[in-house]
This record gives C-alpha cells, structure tokens and sequence, in this order.
C-alpha cells in the first residue's frame, strides 16, 4: 500500500497493494494503522455507493456542519474525481484537484474535511465506493456549483453532463458557505 501526496495539502492518493494469482486478485482497502503512519489518522464511520452512467457528474458536495472526509475508489468503470479546497485558512483555498480513479488503476483517494467532492464519469458506467469520517447530515449538505467559473475545474468530458436539479442550483463559489 502505498501513499503519495497531492498537491492540494491534506489530499493522499493510495496505491494499494494488489495480490494477484490464478484465481483473481485480494486486496486491503483501508488498514487502520497503516493509514495512521501515512497520516491518515481517522476513523470511517459511513461506507456510500453510487452507481452513475456515462456523462454524469455528481458534486460539488460538502457539509458544513460535520464535515466528511472521504475515502473514495472505483470499483468499476472510471471517474475524475475533483476535490475543491474550501478551508480559507489554506495556503490552496479555492484551487481544485483532480484524479483518474478506475478499476483498472485501483487508485483511491483520501479527501479530508474541509473539501467539496464531486467527480465525472469517464466510463459507460461507475461505481465509486467511498468511505466517510462522518454521517450524512442533509441539513448540513451543501453544494458548490460543478462548473464555477472562479474554481473553473477542467473536467474532461467532451458533452454537456448529466447533472442532477440539486447540483444545477449549486452556488457559486462567491456565494457558498467555506471552512475557516
Ligand atoms: C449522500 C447521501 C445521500 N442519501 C440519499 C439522499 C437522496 O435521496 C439520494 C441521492 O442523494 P444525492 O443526490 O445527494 O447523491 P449524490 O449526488 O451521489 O451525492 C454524493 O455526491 C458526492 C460525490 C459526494 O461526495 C457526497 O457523498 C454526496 O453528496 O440518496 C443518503 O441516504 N445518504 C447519503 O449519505
């Protein structure tokens, strides 16, 4: 298993390590202790699935209020997972970052509190597997808008994507409620 930095502090991108025989392959998805010596030092409390078909993008999400850090991985297909730094306090606050995550790859992304996440799908269709820090707390869900031109992410798709109501009125960064 192994960690490497993102450029955006707090982001871990995690290679694990892949046991393959004749019969598949077995791999460790989260280990404890491990992430704690990468510094990954938490405790998942909510496990999530989504299934999405191609052109869809889903996020720009984060609670404000008991905010979620994610551990997030295809298990099928392939995304562009996109995390917004909204922690004012940050040397990187309003910049994005964003990761490859397949099935083929297995890369999985640690996002911590303090981030929106969202991601695109590159594939006919996409499972992302996340674990969370934190319940779902709807009250306290909120949404920055997918294509802000401030935060100005390139996603990769070619089409105009599939977005949910919600997602459509997400606000701008200007407007959206951030971390200190
Ligand atoms: C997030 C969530 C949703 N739901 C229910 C609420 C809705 O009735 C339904 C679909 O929810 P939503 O449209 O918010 O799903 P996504 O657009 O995939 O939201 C997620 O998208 C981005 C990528 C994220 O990082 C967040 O985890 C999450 O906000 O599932 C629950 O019951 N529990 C939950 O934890």
């Amino acid at each position: 298993m192994q960690f490497r930095a993102g450029r955006l502090p707090g982001l871990v991108l995690i290679e694990p390590r892949v046991f393959a025989d004749d019969r598949g392959f077995f791999q460790e998805l989260f280990h404890r202790g491990r992430f704690a010596d990468a510094g990954i030092d938490v405790d998942f409390v909510q496990d999530n699935l989504s299934r999405s078909k191609a052109g869809v993008v889903r996020g720009l999400h984060y609670q404000i209020e008991q905010p979620q850090g994610k551990l997030v991985r295809a298990l099928r297909g392939e995304v562009f997972d996109v995390a917004v730094d909204l922690r004012r306090s940050s040397p990187t606050f309003g910049q994005w970052e964003g990761f490859r995550l397949s099935e083929d790859n297995q890369l999985a992304v640690y996002i911590p509190p303090g981030f929106a996440h969202g991601f695109s799908v590159l594939s006919d269709s996409a499972d992302v597997l996340y674990k969370c820090t934190a319940l779902y707390a709807p009250q306290h869900e909120r949404t920055l808008l997918w294509n802000d031109p401030t935060v100005n992410v390139a996603w990769p798709h070619s089409q105009p994507p599939i977005v949910s109501g919600k997602d459509l009125a997400g606000l701008p960064f200007g407007h959206a409620e951030m971390f200190s």
